[in-house]
This record gives C-alpha cells, sequence and structure tokens, in this order.
C-alpha cells in the first residue's frame, strides 16, 4: 500500500503552443508539506490547478488518494482544499454569510455548518469578526478568510497557491503558525510562493520549477547535496572602498567557484570544508574584514543556482 497522498505522473500541460507545465513527476506522502518555489510564469500555479482538477492535463495523470483527476475530477476536488491566488469571489457578503455560502457549496448539512463555520474562524483568527463585510477587508484578512473557506469541508490534502503574498511580516509569520498547525494535524499540505525562507522553514519537501519543468525535488539537504556535501557559501563585508580590491583577490584563488556582490556582502561560493582560506587571503592584502560568516547553502541560493531565469 502506498501512502503518497498526491501522485504526479508525466504531466502536461499546454496553452496553445505554451507548455506550462512540461512531464513534471512528483509524489507527496501523507503528513508532508511540499514547498513549490519557481521563477514567474514558471507553471507553478497551473500544476496546482491540475492537482485540484480544475484544469485538465494534456498528458500524463494525477491521483489523489488514487483518485485520478482525468476519470474523477469531481470526487478529487471533494478530497482537497485549494486557496487560489486571486480573492475572485462574492464580496457583496460579510464573514459569515461568506462562509455559509460556500458551505452550502461543499454541501456540508445545514445542522453542521455553523459548527464548521466557527472551527474555521477559530483557527484562522476571525472568530467574532462574522458581521465584517468582505469588501472593506485588509489583504490579511482576505487570505485569512481565502483559508477559512478552503478548510471548510475539513480536507485531508490543502493546496495553496501563494497564500502569502502582500501579506506584511506580522501577517506572514501567523500564517507559517497557521499552516505549521494545519500540518501538525496532519493535512498534507502543497504551497506555493516566492517568499523561500518561509518555504524554507515550513517544507519537508521542495519542489524548484522553471519554464514548466521540475528542475530539483527533494528535502533541503537533499537539494544541498546535489551541489556536493562540501558546499559552502561564504558571506564577507568588508570596507566599500576595498571591495574591487577583494572581489579580484578572491576570484583568482583556487577554491573559489564564484564570488559575487550581494547587497553589502561578497558571496562567495566554494567546495573547501572552510573559509579560513578566504580570511587568510583577505588579511593577506590588508583588507579590513567588517563581517565574516559561512554556511550551507539556503533554498535562496539553491534556487539562484538551480534556476537560470528561464521562461516559458
Ligand atoms: N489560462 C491560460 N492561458 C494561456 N496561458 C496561460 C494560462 N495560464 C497560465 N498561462 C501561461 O502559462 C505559464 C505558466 O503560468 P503559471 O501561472 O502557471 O506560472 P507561475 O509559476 O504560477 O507564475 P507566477 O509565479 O508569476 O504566479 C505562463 O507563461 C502563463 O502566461
Amino acid at each position: 500500500m502506498t501512502s503518497a497522498v498526491v501522485e504526479i505522473d508525466d504531466v502536461t500541460k499546454t496553452f496553445d503552443n505554451l507548455v506550462a507545465v512540461s512531464h513534471v513527476s512528483l509524489r507527496v506522502e501523507q503528513g508532508q508539506t511540499l514547498g513549490l518555489i519557481g521563477p514567474n510564469g514558471a507553471g507553478k500555479t497551473t500544476l496546482l490547478r491540475l492537482i485540484s482538477s480544475l484544469a485538465k492535463p494534456d498528458s500524463g495523470d494525477i491521483r489523489i488518494h488514487g483518485t485520478s483527476v482525468r476519470t474523477s475530477p469531481r470526487a478529487v476536488r471533494m478530497q482537497l482544499g485549494f486557496m487560489p491566488a486571486e480573492f475572485g469571489s462574492p464580496r457583496n457578503l460579510n464573514i459569515g454569510e461568506y462562509l455559509e455560502y460556500f458551505g452550502c457549496m461543499y454541501g456540508i448539512p445545514k445542522t453542521e455548518r455553523q459548527r464548521r463555520i466557527g472551527d474555521v474562524c477559530t483557527l484562522t483568527d476571525l472568530n467574532g469578526r462574522e458581521e465584517v463585510m468582505v469588501k472593506g477587508l485588509s489583504t490579511g484578512n482576505r487570505q485569512r478568510l481565502l483559508l477559512a473557506k478552503t478548510l471548510l469541508h475539513d480536507p485531508q490534502l490543502l493546496v495553496l497557491d501563494e497564500p502569502a503574498s502582500g501579506l506584511d511580516p506580522r501577517a506572514r509569520t501567523e500564517l507559517r503558525a497557521i499552516v505549521r498547525e494545519l500540518a501538525s494535524m496532519g493535512k498534507t499540505i502543497i504551497i506555493s510562493s516566492h517568499i523561500l525562507p518561509d518555504i524554507e522553514e515550513i517544507s519537508d519537501q521542495i519542489g524548484i520549477m522553471e519554464a514548466g519543468r521540475l528542475v530539483l525535488d527533494g528535502n533541503l539537504d537533499s537539494l544541498r547535496s546535489h551541489y556536493g556535501a562540501a558546499q559552502r557559501v561564504i558571506k564577507v563585508r568588508v570596507l566599500p572602498e576595498q571591495r574591487d580590491l577583494a572581489i579580484s583577490v578572491l576570484r583568482s584563488l583556487d577554491g573559489v567557484k564564484s564570488c559575487e556582490l550581494r547587497e553589502q556582502f561578497l558571496v562567495i561560493d566554494t567546495d573547501e570544508p572552510t573559509g579560513n582560506f578566504v580570511l587568510a587571503e583577505l588579511l593577506q592584502h590588508d583588507i579590513r574584514i567588517l563581517q565574516f560568516a559561512e554556511d550551507a547553502p539556503n533554498l535562496e541560493e539553491i534556487f539562484m543556482r538551480s534556476t537560470a531565469g528561464k521562461v516559458t
């Protein structure tokens, strides 16, 4: 018996001549959180819509708990909650009416509906705001409401398309906490985002897409090992007037694969086990070091190296 909730087999989707998703295969196991990242136009939303049976693959298949999106799209839709990136729902309602409306759409019996609405409002911190009109909601509360709607029929699989888009730092932190709570309840979650530190923090598995293709997938350690176990990123801040000298010194070193200026830091990629040789060389050239840090590459660095800025 497989424990995979989502099985994506060689799925392709085109719009006219544009290949939005190209031969993607992926599995997401029960209770896991998959973070999907990629540049604009990479095909993330299209893939999430295919998983949610809101669009049909041209070839390949997707099964949710063994049910095919091709043959049983309606049954698939009842098993998952899809949170779209855009808020395209009726706005001339208050929060309570809005949730009541979607409760009816999901076929939740009247006797159960108020309890479900209460549960999702508690989870998304919308309790006591049932009378507030949807039209005037802040972005943060609108995203909470979209998520509450997504959870109404208590789906075991959640497909969240850029839920953190437009949120301020506090709202983002709160959303991360809600996603973690949902994961701790055993939900399987697929979430797309451009906010890589959030994805790094909440995901068990990460998929990187570019130009319709899944270019890398796995947990953070396996993505790192794709670049060699000893791969390190060194960040050095030197006096601004010594930056050019430091860059040319470092680029001439054997152990340095690349050295770039990012914001105020020289970011150095190396396969060497420590960055001591970088320190020694800078000091030898009388370059004053204001800050020095070395670490394994984070998701942003892996992303920058695995994608080339290709669009479909
Ligand atoms: N309904 C559609 N008709 C035509 N082209 C489409 C349609 N939906 C998506 N596309 C195209 O498919 C490609 C992938 O789009 P998609 O929205 O899936 O990317 P994305 O990774 O979600 O991008 P973003 O990060 O900008 O939201 C893009 O080139 C987009 O213009």
